[in-house]
C-alpha cells in the first residue's frame, strides 16, 4: 500500500448540534452560522466565507458515516504497517469526545464513536476474537490509554492512577500500560478504567467537559511489523471569560490552552518541513486525520473561526508516511549506533506490554570519548558572535586538555598557596622590572671592573673598613645608593604575597639568605661563609670588598654620619617603628641605625640572598616555583576585570581564560594554560615573559 503525500494529512470539519441552553424554543429561533451544500461536500460556509477541506460534515452526519468516510482509510493504513493518528480539535462542548468514542457509557449502536469502531474493524481484519484459539489470527492487538493533564502525562490504565510514582511519567510520555485486545469487551474495560481515572469536570459550556488531552493507542503487531493507531481527544479550547471558570477549572483551562498552543507549534514546524518532532503520535512520518469540531452558534463564531484557521494550517503540514518498521529501524540505528540490519525483531515484540520508546525522538549522541563530567560544560554558551569554526577549535582544544592526564608539571598549585591580588602582583612586577634594571647595570659595571682590574694582590687591594662607605660599596654593586632611591630586592623573592620589600628588613628574606637582620647577629664567619660560594663571574676583588664590608658592619666600624631623621627618632623615644627597633638594636654599639644602615642591611640581605641563590640552585628554583604556583592560583581566582590588569591580557583573552577555566574547573598546571587556544594572537611565551614565569632556574 502506497500513500501519497496528499493522503497523509486529511482534514475534516464536523458541525456540532445546538447546545441545550435550557431555554425553551431558543434553538428554533437561532440560526446556524454554518452552511453546507450537497453540491460541494468538501466546503463549509462560515459567516458567508467558504472554506474547503477534505470532508465537511453537518450536524446530521451519523457516527457510522463519519467513521467510514474519515477514519476507516486510516485503519487500513495502520493495518498496512503505517503509524497513524486521528485527532479531534475544537471548542469545548462541540462533540470531540462524542466523535472519538472515548466514553465507556453504554449507548446505542448509532452513537458508538471512532475508537470502538476502529478496534472492531482491526480485530475483524486480523481475524482475532476471544471465542476461538486464534490459530488463524494474523497478529496481536494491544491498547493503551493515557492522558495529559496540566502538562503532565498519566497512564490511565495504571492500577492506582492517583499514585504519583505509578501514574506520573516523563512529560515526553511515549507509551503506557498496554492491554491485549481480543474483543470489544476488552476495550470497554480499558475505556471504563480510563474514563473513571480521567479528569472531567462540569463547566458552563459542557456538563462533562474533558480537562485533559486523552490518547488511546491501538498497537497492531503483525509478525515483525508493529504499527500504531493513535486516537486523540484534545481538551477543548476555551475562553476563560466565557466559561467563567474559577479556581482549579480556570488553571486547567490555562494548561489546556497552553497544550493546544504547543500543538500549534508542532504543526507550524511540520508545515515548515522540519522532521525532528519529539511527539510519537504527531510527527513527520505519521499519517494524520484531523477532525475539527465547530459550533453552529453565532455566539461561538470567534472560536469557530479559530478552529477553521487551525484546520487550514494543518493542511499545510509536510508529512511523509513511512512504514513503522522502517521508522523503528532508523530509531535503532540512531539510538544504538548499530546498523538497521542488526536491529532485533524480538526487541519490537518485547516493547509491547511496557513503555515503548518514541519512534522519532532521536537525539544526537555525545562523542564516545567525551569526559562525562565535562559534557555539560560544553553546552556552556560560547561568547556571542563566536563562529562555528572557533567553537569547534575551542571544543577540540578542550577535549585535548581534558584528556591530558599530565599532572607532572611543577607548577601544580600546592594547597595553602595564597594567591596575590592583582594590585600586589602589579606592584611586584614593577619591583621585578626595577630589579632587572639594577642587575643589568650591575652586570655592566662588573664587566667594566673586570676589564679594568689587573688582579692586584688581595691584601694590598682590599681597602680598610673605615675607608669603605656603604655608598661606595653599594654603588659598586647596584649603582642605586642615591638617598631616597629604592634598593632593589633580590630576584625571585618578589613574586610572593608580601609586597613589602623596599627599605624593610624582611626577616624571612634574611633568614633565607642566612644573614640575620640584626647587624650584631651577623657574624663575620657567616658573612664570609655567605660570600664564599662566590660565582666565578664576580671578580675576586668585588668578593673581598663585600666580605670586608660585612665585617665592618658587624663590628660597628661604619663611620657614616647619622641622618637627622634617624637622630630625632632615636632621641624622641617615639613609638617603636621597624626603623626605631633597628636603631635600638644597635644601642650596644652606642649608635642608632639610620636609614642608610637599614638600606645597607637590605643590600646585604640582597647580596647574601643573591649569593645564596647563585650558590644554591635549589632555593632559587623553589622560589620560582612558588611564584609560578601563586600566579597560577591567581589565574584560577581572578575576575575578568582583574585579569585584564595582567600584562598581555586584553578583554578578549581575559574572557576566554575565564571560560576555559569554567570548563576545566580550574587550571591544574601551566601546561594546561599553555595549551589553551586563547594564545592565538599573543604567544604564550610572550605572556610568560611578561609575567616572569619563563625564568628557568
Ligand atoms: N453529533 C452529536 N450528536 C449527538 N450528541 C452530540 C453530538 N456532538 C456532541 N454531542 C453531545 O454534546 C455533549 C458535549 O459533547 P462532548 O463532551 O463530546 O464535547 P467535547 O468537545 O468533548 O467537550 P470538551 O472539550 O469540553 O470535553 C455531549 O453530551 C455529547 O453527547
Amino acid at each position: 500500500m502506497n500513500i501519497n503525500k496528499k493522503e497523509s494529512v486529511v482534514i475534516a470539519v464536523r458541525e456540532a448540534p445546538f447546545r441545550n441552553t435550557g431555554m425553551q424554543g431558543i434553538n428554533d429561533i437561532e440560526r446556524s452560522v454554518l452552511e453546507f451544500s450537497r453540491e460541494c461536500p468538501k466546503a463549509v460556509v462560515v459567516d458567508g466565507t467558504v472554506y474547503s477541506f477534505d470532508h465537511s460534515f453537518d450536524s446530521k452526519v451519523s457516527q457510522e458515516q463519519l467513521y467510514r468516510t474519515l477514519i476507516h482509510p486510516l485503519v487500513l493504513k495502520a493495518l498496512a504497517g503505517y503509524d497513524c493518528t486521528a485527532m479531534a480539535y475544537g471548542q469545548t462542548g462541540t462533540g470531540k469526545s462524542y466523535s472519538m468514542g472515548m466514553t465507556a457509557e453504554r449507548m446505542s449502536e448509532e452513537h458508538v464513536g471512532i475508537v470502538p469502531r476502529c478496534l472492531k474493524d482491526i480485530l475483524k481484519y486480523m481475524n482475532i476474537n476471544d471465542q476461538k484459539e486464534n490459530h488463524a489470527a494474523m497478529g496481536e492487538v494491544f491498547a493503551s490509554f493515557i492522558e495529559v493533564y496540566n502538562e503532565k502525562a498519566y497512564d490511565l490504565l495504571a492500577v492506582d492512577v492517583n499514585e504519583p510514582l505509578t501514574s506520573r511519567t516523563h512529560p515526553r510520555f511515549t507509551g503506557g500500560t498496554c492491554m491485549p485486545m481480543k474483543s470489544q469487551r476488552d476495550l470497554l474495560q480499558i475505556l471504563m478504567l480510563g474514563t473513571k481515572n480521567r479528569h472531567v469536570r462540569a463547566t458552563n459550556m459542557n456538563n462533562n467537559s474533558s480537562r485533559s488531552h486523552a490518547i488511546v493507542t491501538i498497537h497492531i503487531q503483525q509478525g515483525f511489523q508493529h504499527s500504531r493507531l493513535n486516537i486523540i481527544d484534545l481538551a477543548g479550547s476555551e475562553s476563560i471569560r466565557r466559561t467563567g471558570n474559577e479556581g482549579i477549572a480556570r488553571a486547567e483551562g490555562v494548561f489546556i490552552n497552553m497544550g493546544l498552543m504547543g500543538i500549534n507549534k508542532v504543526m507550524a514546524s511540520l508545515s515548515a518541513g522540519r522532521s525532528l518532532i519529539p511527539y510519537p503520535s504527531f510527527n513527520s512520518q505519521c499519517s494524520l486525520t484531523l477532525l475539527a469540531c465547530i459550533s453552529p452558534h453565532a455566539s461561538d463564531l470567534n472560536e469557530t473561526l479559530s478552529t477553521i484557521r487551525f484546520a487550514k494550517n494543518a493542511k499545510q503540514m509536510k508529512i511523509t508516511p513511512q512504514l513503522s518498521q522502517q521508522i523503528h529501524q532508523m530509531q535503532e540505528m540512531h539510538q544504538n549506533g548499530r546498523s538497521a540490519q542488526a536491529t532485533s525483531n524480538q526487541g519490537i515484540t518485547q516493547n509491547l506490554g511496557r513503555l515503548r520508546p518514541s519512534s522519532v525522538n532521536i537525539r544526537r549522541r555525545p562523542p564516545p570519548n567525551a569526559n562525562p563530567g565535562a559534557r555539560n560544560s560544553f553546552s556552556t554558551r560560547m561568547p556571542q558572535g563566536a563562529q562555528p569554526n572557533s567553537r569547534r577549535r575551542a571544543r577540540r582544544a578542550q577535549n585535548a586538555l581534558l584528556s591530558s592526564s599530565d599532572e607532572s608539571d611543577t607548577g601544580v598549585v600546592p594547597t595553602g598557596v595564597i594567591s596575590p591580588t592583582i594590585a600586589e602582583f602589579l606592584k611586584l612586577k614593577k619591583e621585578y622590572e626595577e630589579l632587572q634594571r639594577g642587575l643589568r647595570e650591575l652586570r655592566e659595571q662588573r664587566a667594566q671592573q673586570e676589564v679594568q682590574a689587573e688582579e692586584p694582590p688581595l691584601a694590598a687591594e682590599r681597602p680598610q673598613p673605615s675607608q669603605l662607605t656603604f655608598r661606595e660599596f653599594a654603588s659598586d654593586l647596584f649603582s642605586i645608593a642615591e638617598e631616597g632611591d629604592a634598593i632593589p630586592p633580590p630576584p625571585f623573592r618578589l613574586f610572593t604575597s608580601s609586597p613589602t620589600i623596599y627599605n624593610n628588613q624582611d626577616a624571612s628574606l634574611l633568614h633565607m639568605s642566612s644573614i640575620s637582620s640584626a647587624p650584631s647577629a651577623v657574624s663575620a664567619e657567616a658573612a664570609v661563609a655567605a660570600a664564599e660560594p662566590m660565582p666565578s663571574r664576580l671578580s675576586t676583588r668585588l668578593n673581598s670588598r663585600h666580605a670586608q664590608f660585612i665585617q665592618d658592619i658587624t663590628n660597628g666600624q661604619d663611620q657614616r654620619p647619622l641622618r637627622r631623621s634617624s637622630r630625632i627618632a632615636s632621641q624622641s623615644g617615639g613609638p617603636p617603628t621597624e626603623r626605631n627597633e633597628a636603631a635600638e638594636r644597635t644601642e650596644g654599639n652606642g649608635r642608632a641605625e639610620g636609614p642608610s644602615q637599614l638600606r645597607a642591611t637590605s643590600a646585604l640581605a640582597a647580596i647574601g640572598e643573591r649569593f645564596t641563590m647563585d650558590g644554591t640552585v635549589g632555593s632559587q628554583r623553589a622560589r620560582l616555583l612558588k611564584h609560578r604556583a601563586e600566579l597560577l592560583s591567581l589565574l584560577n581566582t581572578a575576575s575578568v576585570k582583574d585579569l585584564q590588569a595582567l600584562p598581555k591580557i586584553g578583554p578578549k583573552t581575559a574572557m576566554a581564560l575565564i571560560m576555559q577555566r569554567s570548563v576545566l574547573g580550574h587550571f591544574r598546571n601551566w601546561k594546561q594554560v599553555e595549551k589553551l587556544p586563547i594564545w592565538k594572537d599573543i604567544s604564550f611565551s610572550r605572556f610568560a615573559k611578561a609575567v616572569c614565569i619563563e625564568i628557568d632556574p
